[in-house]
């Protein structure tokens, strides 16, 4: 309320107040306009109370809806990382199911597994657009004494350091895999015998020079290799494989650090 509209119903207060006035023709009126006013301004008050509640309550809910939004928001974003590194996990872990499936786990070469499903699909293009390709069973020599001298976890490391000097040596396109225990299979792509047997040949030669520290001792192997050419259409591991095998045996036989070709049959 204004200074002047106090100023004026105090006054007006006043005139109804002072008996001198209390006959006065104007007085009922005077009275029954300051009531009317009174309960206007009451209600007027009432009003302005409601309307300030109102809008106290709007703004709460507001608040509470955006409160309640972020949260929800807030979970979501929760969700979709736990959902994200769930599925990274996932990822994860399929690789290395798949990796220890396909790999051996000494030394992180392909596997028996692996090499086969390989040695189908290059016998399927060696049919398809005649490639050729060469196997290599590659056999540390007296493997045994060396688990024997130096005892089995030794053994272990040598066959990661043979396996590392295998992969340096071969080319991109070649695979090696442990096939048994210190077997070494190769698969030797678009090769013929004779290249074949100049590549194991040198990597023969590198195993035997390659020093192989172990602790404080240093140790040397020879391997034996029996190699043999896939002929389009024979089975690759009954035959092909089966002729290198024959080829390492004879390798063995023959004094071993060597390789020996599987004769073509027939
Ligand atoms: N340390 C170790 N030794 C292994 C592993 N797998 C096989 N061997 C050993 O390799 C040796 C193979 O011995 P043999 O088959 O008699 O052959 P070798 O002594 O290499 O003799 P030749 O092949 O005839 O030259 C055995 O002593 C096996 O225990 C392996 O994962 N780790």
């Amino acid at each position: 309320m204004t200074r002047e509209a106090a100023a004026l119903l105090s006054w007006v207060e006043s005139l109804l107040a002072d008996p001198a006035h209390a006959r006065h023709p104007l007085h009922e009126a005077l009275e029954a306009l300051y009531r009317h006013h009174l309960e206007e301004k009451a209600r007027l008050e009432r009003l302005i109370t409601i309307s300030d509640s109102y809008q106290r309550y709007a703004r709460e809910d507001h608040l509470s809806t955006r409160q309640r939004y972020d949260k929800i928001r807030r979970r979501q974003e929760k969700l979709a990382r736990i959902s994200d590194g769930y599925q990274q996990l996932m990822r994860e872990h399929n690789l290395a199911l798949e990796r220890d499936s396909t790999h051996d786990p000494l030394t992180g070469l392909p596997n028996r597994r692996m090499i086969g499903i390989r040695l189908e699909e290059e016998s399927r293009r060696a049919s398809r657009h005649g490639q050729r390709y060469t196997l290599a069973m590659v056999d540390i020599d007296h493997f045994k004494r060396i688990n024997d001298r130096h005892g089995h976890e030794t053994g272990d490391r040598v066959l990661v350091a043979i396996a590392h000097v295998i992969r340096q040596e071969l080319r991109n396109y070649d695979l090696c895999a442990r096939w048994g225990g210190e077997e070494f299979l190769l698969l030797l792509t678009n090769t013929g015998i004779e290249e074949g047997r100049a590549i194991v040949d040198r990597l023969c030669q590198r195993l035997s020079r390659f020093p192989i520290v172990v602790g404080d001792m240093t140790l040397s192997v020879t391997a034996s290799a029996g190699l043999s050419e896939h002929r389009a259409g024979e089975d690759p591991l009954a035959e092909t494989l089966q002729r290198a095998d024959r080829a390492l045996l004879q390798a063995k036989r023959s004094g071993r650090n060597r390789s020996c070709i599987a004769p073509i049959p027939g």
